[in-house]
């Protein structure tokens, strides 16, 4: 089992942990192959793929009746990579698959609490960009670049008192010079909270 010693950065929103080589460059070809050979959807701006549960963009829910199925084996090996490292209690059970080309982004939010359990992990593939956090009840705001291959752990604070986004842009300044975005494909590692309604 590899170091998952993370960076909890000061920049960093309290509780997250940033983990910058999570996954080897040949797990991301062979993730960025296996996402390619399933159907993307389009009911969003950015395409994406819903594992484990489908999460209702609309109503902001995950029903029960929401159950796809198991998580496959290549996310799944990747979910018990992340119980190991005892970042979730009990393996994830639900994972989103977004792409975003040049110029696509996700607007400020923090992941549905009552849907999702404590702990949310976003594991960047192919292309880095920068995510922005804003403080809920303050003023503070912070960024981090996403790198290619790794993963962000967003719990306690970091999950609940700020929001994070992506900002809709085809390049980002990083340490002072401007680079262009290529697709990056991200997957989110959740756990479903089960409420009992239907
Ligand atoms: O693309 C990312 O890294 C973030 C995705 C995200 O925030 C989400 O799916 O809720
Ligand atoms: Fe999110």
């Amino acid at each position: 089992m590899k170091d998952l010693t993370g960076i909890a950065s000061e920049n960093l929103p309290s509780e997250a942990v940033f983990l910058p080589a999570f996954v080897r460059p040949d797990e991301e070809a062979a993730l960025v192959h296996a996402l390619d050979a399933l159907n993307w959807s389009v009911e969003l701006k950015r395409r994406v793929q819903h594992f484990g549960y489908r999460y209702d963009y609309r109503a902001r829910t995950v029903t029960s009746d929401a159950y796809i199925g198991p998580l496959p084996p290549w996310l799944e090996k990747l979910g018990s990579r992340l119980h190991a490292a005892g970042f979730f209690e009990t393996p994830p059970d639900q994972v989103i698959a977004n792409e975003y080309l040049p110029g696509q982004g996700i607007s400020a939010h923090v992941d549905c609490p009552p849907c999702f359990g404590d702990t949310i992990v976003s594991v960047s593939l192919l292309s880095q960009c920068e995510m922005i956090f804003r403080q809920q009840h303050g003023n503070e705001r912070c960024s981090l670049i996403l790198e290619p291959r790794s993963a962000l752990v967003l719990r306690g604070p970091a999950r609940y008192d700020w929001s994070h986004e992506i900002p809709a842009r085809k390049s980002d300044l990083i340490g002072g010079a401007r680079i262009a975005r290529e697709r990056r494909i991200s997957l989110t590692f959740r756990k479903v909270i089960h409420t009992g309604s239907a």
